[in-house]
């Protein structure tokens, strides 16, 4: 790379951890200066114009497909570009966060890719940061083995057995506070996809699989040119051949759904197609038109896969992928297996109900947060697709669906029982406690919960009180009970903290986009003064 340390000069603030030096080079710190001086500007003006759609949609204008992109939904030319090595059988991904023990369990999983996550599934503390980059770099490089204290050992499985690793960087809405370039936080999705791609890029090439991503949280197709752009920079300036990287977008926000062609076009030269994020989509909906009585939605556990609008959300994904000669990627049933012999055993059954709607809808693979539910995921998707590697070929050309389609949410609307409102209580303050001291994912009564499922469980409380459906003393009831079984449960919680992160974003007038932006600035942060 010709570039000079000094030109885009990346800050430190932060103390330097053990073998941060590894990551934290002076020529990485440069490519993501670099990175971040070419597109911070662009992240803003992408930032205010999420903005100004959420005020016209809360305004009344319509979601609608946009008029102005026709041509690109009626051109049946164009393609998204061929699978890459190690992404053509996608059958079955595990996910989760990039830390060592679990890094070594997805890769040996028997999964055909991992996604690690630094996105929903972590708390983006700096240590889980950096300590995220050393072990995906560790375990490129297989040095990643290592033995517990009491003797377990855990050790890479030969190369060919070994998931295709996928890294998801954090959203565009988040800074990374401990990096200062242009004396300003750098935009941690440059962070997150930046160091690896410098430290790793070349390394999975030379091992024959790639630079992979995974999208999170784009809300239009502006933001999936800004993704291409970035990779159209990154590999410019490493010498790594344009279209080398591959990277497969999450629909989970209610105006991406609207936009999924566009995206893929965007992105067609590095696509490597969509993932029904399912999760934050419900987030997203609710968030989006949570002002209105007709978007009124009842205890999560009432809102499944089978719900007349998700199901137009999952089917018009599929249809939208395959035409374009994409991958079409399930998403996460929540349920984890259960020490329970018979809560096990419900949670297989559920998990292996959602995976056969999935593979049936023409689905080429899908998510599970669980190496013990990859068995059923492969089964599932083996029974449909057989020795075929994906179904792209199955056009589903029946497939109609309209952006009505995919705000029929009247049809299972209603009020919260009060054990859903307990629920949400409950996983909030719990995921909040687990949050704060760097968790990201959590199993929480049967079910993964992470910063999406959270998410969910704070914009309900919000959306209940607003329309008046539950009163606010109950609300404060109900968190004055469970924060004391909080309290009780883990002794080590910060349960003001944790009530107040609760307050500020279920309980305010105004309804904050996102919980993690000013909890990571207000909780996470240990900026030391510059130190590099
Ligand atoms: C909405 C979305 O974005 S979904 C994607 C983001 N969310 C995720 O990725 C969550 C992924 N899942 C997880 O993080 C975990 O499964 C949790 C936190 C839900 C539960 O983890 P645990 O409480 O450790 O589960 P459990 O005790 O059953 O684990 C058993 C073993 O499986 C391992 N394991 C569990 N989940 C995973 C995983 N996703 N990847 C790799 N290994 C895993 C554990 O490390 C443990 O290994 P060990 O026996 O060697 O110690
Ligand atoms: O990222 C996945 C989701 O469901 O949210
Ligand atoms: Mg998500």
């Amino acid at each position: 790379m010709t570039t000079s340390a000094l030109d885009h000069r990346v800050r430190v603030l932060a103390p330097r951890g053990d073998r941060h030096d590894e990551i934290l080079t002076p020529a990485a710190l440069d490519f993501v200066g670099r990175l971040a001086a070419a597109f911070a500007e662009r992240r803003q003006d992408l930032l205010k114009e999420r903005r100004r759609q959420a005020l016209r949609l809360a305004s009344g204008s319509p979601l609608d497909f946009p008029m102005v992109t026709a041509a690109v939904r009626t051109d049946p030319a164009w393609r998204v570009a061929p699978p890459a090595p190690g992404l053509t059988d996608r059958r079955v991904e595990i996910t989760g966060p990039p830390e060592r023990r679990m890094a070594v369990n997805a890769l040996n999983s028997g999964a055909r890719v991992w996604m690690a996550d630094f996105e929903d599934a972590t708390a983006p503390t700096w240590d889980n940061v950096i300590g995220g980059q050393l072990t995906l770099l560790d375990a490129i490089e297989r040095r990643i083995d290592f033995s517990t204290p009491e003797g377990k050992e855990y050790r890479l499985a030969d190369g060919d057995r070994l998931a295709t690793i996928m890294v998801r960087p954090r959203g565009w809405h988040l800074l990374e506070e401990h990096l200062e370039a242009d004396g300003g936080p750098v935009p941690a999705a440059l962070v997150d996809f930046g160091l690896y791609f410098f430290h790793c890029a070349q390394r999975q090439i030379d091992a024959g699989s790639g630079p992979y991503f995974y999208l999170p949280k784009l809300e239009n197709r502006y933001e999936a040119r800004l993704w291409n752009d970035v990779f159209l920079l990154a590999q410019e300036l490493l010498g790594i051949p344009r279209g080398t990287i591959r990277a497969t977008v999450l629909i989970e926000t209610i105006t991406a759904a609207v936009e999924m062609e566009e995206i893929l076009y965007e992105l067609r030269e590095h696509s490597s197609g969509l993932n029904a994020g399912r999760w934050d989509y419900l987030f997203s909906l609710i968030k989006t038109f949570g002002h209105r009585t007709d978007f009124l939605l009842p205890d999560r556990a009432k809102v499944t896969m089978t719900a007349p609008f998700m199901r137009a959300y999952t089917e018009l994904l599929v249809r939208t992928c395959h035409k374009r000669g994409a991958h079409a990627i399930g998403g996460m049933a929540a349920q984890v297996p259960a020490r329970d012999p018979a809560a096990h055993e419900a949670a297989l059954a559920t998990v292996r109900l959602d995976k056969e709607r999935e593979a049936e809808d023409g689905f080429d693979g899908s998510w599970v947060a669980h190496p013990g539910l990859v068995p059923v995921c492969r089964e599932v998707f083996d029974g449909v697709l057989g020795e075929r590697p994906h179904q792209i070929d199955r056009t589903r050309d029946d497939v109609a669906v309209t952006p009505a389609d995919l705000l029929s949410v009247r049809r299972i609307s209603g009020p919260p029982t009060a054990e859903g409102v307990r629920t949400n209580v409950a996983v909030a303050l719990r995921y909040f406690a687990a949050w704060l001291r760097g968790q990201g994912a959590v199993a929480l009564y049967g079910l993964m919960e992470d910063a999406a499922t959270a998410e969910i469980a704070r914009v309900q409380i919000w959306q209940w009180l607003r329309h008046r459906v539950i009163g606010r003393e109950t609300v404060l009831r109900v968190l004055d009970d469970e924060l004391a079984a909080v309290g009780a449960e883990y002794p080590w919680a910060p349960l003001e903290e944790v009530r107040e992160l609760f307050e500020r974003t279920a309980l305010a007038g105004e309804l904050p986009q996102f919980f993690t932006p000013e909890a990571y600035t207000r909780h996470l942060v240990r900026t030391a003064g510059a130190v590099s």
